[in-house]
């Protein structure tokens, strides 16, 4: 995140591997809605804020939120933009359904806005929302 120009983030090391797989169904699938997005972040303690900083890290990649190579708040403007809502060519290929979802829902968009405005809020907030989600059931070695 850092060398594509977001934040630096501070992570713990040491983490150690799980011994087994996790349980099915505990990633978010790209099709649910918002209110499902928002419960499947609840259940591992993320709130909504958290649920929209976190889903920023699809401006890195080839989803067609600016530069694939950029950790910047382009994916909110262009949420706001709603370029796939035009029909057809290279426009249909931007974003997720789950992208899409976050700006149908109103306490989502006030998030989206408030990002799309303002960098600097947006870095911080997924820098520790980040920190949050890599600790979220982590087992540390015991030094
Ligand atoms: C909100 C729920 C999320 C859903 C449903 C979701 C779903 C997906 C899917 C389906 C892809 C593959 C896209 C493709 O190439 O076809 C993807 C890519 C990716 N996701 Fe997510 N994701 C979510 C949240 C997150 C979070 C929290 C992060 C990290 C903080 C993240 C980081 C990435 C990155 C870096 C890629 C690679 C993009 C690329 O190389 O094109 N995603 N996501």
């Amino acid at each position: 995140v850092s060398v594509c120009g977001g934040p630096t983030i501070p992570v713990q090391l040491g983490r150690l591997d799980s011994l087994e797989p996790d349980a099915e169904g505990k990633l978010p699938r790209e099709s649910l809605d918002a209110p499902g997005l928002k419960q499947n972040f609840k259940r591992k303690g993320l709130s909504t804020q958290e649920l929209v900083a976190l889903s920023g890290a699809h401006t890195l990649g080839s989803k067609g939120f600016g530069s694939p190579f950029v950790f910047d708040n382009s994916y909110y403007k262009i949420l706001l933009e709603k370029p796939w809502k035009s029909s057809g060519g290279m426009s249909s290929m931007i974003g997720l359904p789950s992208d899409h979802a976050l700006v149908e829902d109103d306490e989502c968009l006030r998030w989206i806005k408030k990002y799309a405005d303002n960098q600097n809020m947006f870095f911080n907030d997924f820098k520790n929302a980040y920190i949050k989600l890599v600790n979220s059931g982590a087992r540390w070695k015991s030094l």
